[in-house]
């Protein structure tokens, strides 16, 4: 009898090594980052063939803005350049673009792109593409706490009310669904840590690492990833 298939409706990924990538190839980090925009489409369109719901990829963390300035001016045009390119194929696959974090402290041409693209894609119905995108999960969890301590002051809220529903509630993911907790957590190039993304979320997600820099993580080792979920035995807490 073949084992129950684990349905994988939303994949979390860390889209770690592009600067390592390029510097093995004696190519300045920059160029790791553009060969990794382009491999976003890539797995963007492989998790849509597999029936993947939600996608959410870590484009750049609150603790990115410590990296070089030239770094971070380059990392900033990434949408730009992303949405010039791929736009047309978002919407011809029906993909309905989210930016989750921080976007207010984003430079003007960016936060413009970002919103546009939610707006412009608002009405698909396909795979939701979550970028967070200045984002960090103490910080994000930090915003939500500020906000329900609010509703008690302004006593529309009773320290009595607060369940890890309502805190889930009140954290970016659950702008986008039922899909808000990852099933599953990749992250590529070998490195085995969360490093401050969705850590209220991962609560009982399953983990995986891929020894593969993002920019060579392709849609064969996305396929190998999915196929190994759907067998593993989910236990949400419970023995
Ligand atoms: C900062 C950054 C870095 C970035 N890299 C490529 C992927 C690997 C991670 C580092 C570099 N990518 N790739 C796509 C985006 C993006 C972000 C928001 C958006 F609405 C559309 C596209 C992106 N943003």
């Amino acid at each position: 009898m073949s084992k129950k298939k684990n349905q994988l409706n939303h994949l979390a990924i860390i889209m770690d090594g592009n600067g390592r990538w390029a510097k093995k190839r004696h190519q300045p980090r920059v160029f790791g980052h553009r060969e990794g925009m382009d491999n976003v489409e890539r797995i963007t369109l492989a998790a849509d063939e597999l029936g993947i719901k939600v996608l959410t990829l870590y484009a750049f963390s609150t603790e990115n803005w410590a990296r070089p300035k030239e770094e971070v001016a380059y990392l900033m045009n990434l949408p730009v350049r992303f949405f010039d390119k791929y736009m047309p194929t978002l919407m011809e696959n029906n993909v309905k673009v989210n930016i989750m974090g921080y976007l207010d402290e984003l430079p003007p041409k960016t936060y413009d792109i970002v919103q546009r693209s939610m707006a412009e894609t608002a009405n698909n119905t396909g795979l939701v593409l979550n970028f967070a995108f200045n984002y960090g999960s103490r910080r994000e969890i930090t915003s939500a706490m500020k906000e329900l301590g609010g509703l008690i002051e302004a006593g529309a809220l009773s320290s009595e009310d607060i369940t890890e529903d309502l805190i889930s509630k009140h954290l970016m993911t659950a702008r986008f669904g039922p899909y808000s907790d990852p099933d599953l957590l990749i992250r590529t190039s070998g490195e085995q840590r969360i490093s401050n993304f969705l850590l209220w979320q991962i609560a009982y997600s399953e983990l995986a690492f891929s020894p593969k820099a993002w920019p060579d993580f392709n849609e064969d080792d996305l396929k190998m990833f999915v196929e190994n979920y759907q067998t593993r035995n989910r236990r949400f807490g419970k023995v």
